[in-house]
């Protein structure tokens, strides 16, 4: 047997153990499930979403991939004192609480990412196991220290994971992040952070390790759907949706910048200077007076009262109303009172007032045009639900606990955690509380299970909660002791209405675009969560793009920022870097590749029909000719990859809009190995500057 064959073997053994426990958690799954739809039909309690089933769910999911993803172990370290742990996309323990895998999250794993021969961390040897589902196929070792170690194989899991064949999906890249990346993904949830990268050095990566790093680490309080991760387009949050589930994590909101506004999904974008004029924040007092004027088919007449009365007498209604902040939909008393004074104190008739000041919906006052809104549009939908409002409704004061049920939507069953751990012995979390709700200190001993689980159940009565039972010594994370308590409320009065809710966190992505209108609609989902921006300036197309980070941050509210920068490319080769960079030189240096190989070819032709026809890969034109050459649109390629890129006719993808030159350096930059351009006309002057795009 060849070194290799064994340690695959030895790795084999510890990776069927996993699946085996897994196979366990499932039919836990299975159970919880069964639970849930038992006491959902047997009265108010609508089901388990809580984070904790979440988990088990996951682990079943992973445990389903099964032969045709990416294995649940990946990695292992070996340290100077002997030590040895398996690093995985789940933390999974055996029967008696062992650790078999560590979640990569996990502070345990981070030497796997930040270890290196000059700051090895204690480790001696990295790992790397690839798996096709259960099945160990390739092994790469690392040697962190001068001495020797027994049973090293393989070489460069980076460049192996690099070359490998792509699908038609983004595949997470846990197994391979680099050091720069890992600082950028474990940065500290509070605040904004700010990482910037030219094309292809992992930012959109980054960005979705970062959402299922911060879920893990902070699961107390970034419970189901309080992250929201914002990319460009919808075929970018398809391109890219499949990353969390495979991590392990669901409960992410991902929308497409055109989907944030409910009940619309905008895909199409404006022409650059209907979206110039449409992102710019002139907008907010146009939409206000949209609002305020007068719908159409009102009555112009009132007895007395003729339609200029009735148009002073919205200016007036509109002049009181925002001096209270009272919103258009809430003015209909207001309105009423105008107009009695007007009549000498007469009464208004109701039928009148019904179709005079009618409630408005944002869709009423802006309605798509075509059948169909913009992407541009979505930003002005949700000013115009800010500016119309909603009628008042009374306050009412309710115990925290039943707002958190409510903030969650039809959510009535809760999973608290009782968790213990050596430094702080037992300790009891609440959904959506970031830190304890009681802490027992060392009081209860360790092996005191029961005497762990009556305190705990105690402390949910108080809640206004009663446990209905106990997933008895599950540890999803691999931590101490973690055991989720499934508890239901206590009867209460009708949860009525739900709570507006509102972000945590909120990460965005291809974030140099974002006009000022849209940077508006971001800030009222995020007024109170922290925020991860990712992009590139060098890529924005916007005509209203910032034109720094700090004016995008200061756009989206918020102020300072910790900046990180990645220096390194991953999917484009240098010699189609060196290339791409001319587009904006001298702006921009060309990034850092650590892709090998690649091939760019230029090519003057007569036909480009006939030219696109003799040639294998991803075509890639300016929009209007697009349909014609069965092509991608340029317009819709921010973000994704090709392996083969054939760009057509690049002076008309520059003249088309006032930022070309940035739209065709986003374009050329999205071939992983080879790039060809066709042209008939001239190619753009910067690229053709002594080299071989000269003409
Ligand atoms: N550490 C890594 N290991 C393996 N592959 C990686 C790594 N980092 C990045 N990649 C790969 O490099 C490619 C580019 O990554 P990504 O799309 O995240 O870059 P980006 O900075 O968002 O690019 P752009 O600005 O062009 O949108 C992807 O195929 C990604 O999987």
């Amino acid at each position: 047997m060849s070194e290799t064959a064994h340690q695959i073997a030895v790795e084999q053994q510890v990776v069927d153990r996993v699946y085996a426990r897994l196979e366990v958690m499932r039919a836990q799954t299975r159970q919880l499930d069964a639970e849930g739809h038992r006491r959902a039909s047997a009265g108010p309690v609508t089901g388990l979403v809580e984070r904790d089933a979440m988990v088990l769910r996951a682990a079943a999911r992973l445990a389903e991939l099964d032969g045709q993803e990416e294995g649940v172990v990946f990695g292992r370290l070996d340290f100077d004192d002997g030590y040895t742990y398996r690093i995985g996309r789940l933390g999974v323990r055996d029967e008696d609480r062992e650790p078999l895998v560590v979640d990569w999250r996990a502070p345990a794993a981070a030497p796997f990412y930040r270890a290196t021969p000059g700051e090895p961390l204690g480790v001696t040897r990295r790992r790397v196991i690839t798996c096709a589902g259960p099945r160990v196929v390739g092994l790469d070792d690392e040697v962190l220290t001068a001495r020797d170690v027994d049973g090293v194989v393989g070489e460069g899991a980076l460049l192996t994971s690099l070359t490998r064949a792509r699908g038609a999906h983004m595949r997470d890249i846990v197994a391979t992040i680099q050091r720069e990346q890992d600082e950028a993904i474990r940065a500290p949830a509070h605040g904004v952070t700010v990482i910037t990268g030219g094309p292809g050095t992992g930012k959109t990566q980054v960005a979705l390790h970062r959402a299922a790093y911060l879920l893990y680490t902070d699961r107390g309080r970034f419970t189901d759907g309080r992250v929201l991760v914002v990319g460009p387009s919808t075929v970018f949050t398809e391109y890219i949706g499949r990353v969390l589930p495979g991590l392990g994590e669901d409960s992410v909101h991902l929308r497409a910048i055109g989907e944030l506004f409910d009940g619309v999904v905008a895909t199409r974008r404006d022409p650059a200077a209907v979206a110039r004029v449409k992102g710019d924040l002139t907008m907010v007092r146009v939409l206000a007076d949209l609002a305020w004027d007068t719908p159409p088919n009102a009555p112009d007449r009132l007895r007395g009262l003729a339609a200029d009365d009735l148009a002073k007498a919205r200016v007036e209604i509109r002049r009181r109303c925002e001096a209270g902040g009272v919103a258009v939909n809430g003015a209909r008393g207001e309105a009423a009172r105008v107009l009695a004074e007007l009549l000498g104190g007469g009464e208004v008739p109701e039928a009148f007032l019904n179709a005079w000041w009618p409630p408005l919906t944002p869709q009423d006052v802006l309605p798509a045009q075509d059948g169909q809104w913009s992407v541009d549009d979505v930003p002005l939908l949700d000013e115009l639900a800010e500016i119309l409002g909603r009628p008042p409704e009374p306050a009412r004061a309710r115990p925290e606990w039943q707002l958190r049920e409510l903030r969650s939507g039809a959510r009535l069953a809760e999973t608290f955690v009782l968790s213990w751990s050596l430094n702080d012995g037992w300790q009891l979390f609440a959904p959506g509380l970031a830190t304890p709700m009681a802490s027992s200190g060392q009081a209860i001993d360790h092996n005191g299970y029961w005497a762990a689980q009556r305190w705990a159940a105690a402390i949910v009565l108080r809640e206004g909660h009663q446990v209905v039972s106990w997933v008895d010594g599950f540890d999803p994370y691999g931590e101490e002791g973690y055991v989720p308590v499934l508890a239901e409320p206590l009867p209460v009065a009708e949860a009525e209405d739900p709570v507006d809710d509102a972000y945590l966190h909120v990460i965005l992505d291809e974030a140099q675009d974002l006009s000022p209108m849209e940077c508006r609609m971001i800030a009222r989902r995020a007024a109170h969560a922290s925020m991860t921006i990712v992009g590139d300036l060098g890529q924005a197309t916007h005509p209203l793009a910032a034109g720094s980070w700090p004016e995008l941050v200061r756009r989206l509210g918020k102020r300072g920022a910790r900046t990180l920068d990645l220096p390194t490319g991953y999917r484009v080769p240098q010699v189609i870097a060196d290339f791409a960079a001319r587009a904006l030189a001298p702006g921009i240096a060309p990034t850092r590749s650590f892709r090998p190989g690649g091939s760019l070819e230029i090519r003057r032709v007569d036909d480009l029909a006939e030219a696109v026809a003799g040639e294998t890969g991803t075509v890639i034109a300016p929009d209007h000719l697009a349909a014609a050459l069965d092509a991608v649109p340029v317009s819709q390629v921010k973000g994704l990859e090709y392996d083969r890129v054939v760009l057509v006719e690049p002076a008309d993808i520059v003249a088309a809009e006032p930022r070309g030159m940035s739209r065709l350096y986003v374009a050329l930059t999205r071939a992983v190995a080879e790039l060809v351009v066709l042209h008939t006309k001239p190619l753009p002057e910067n690229l053709t500057v002594g080299g071989p795009g000269a003409d």
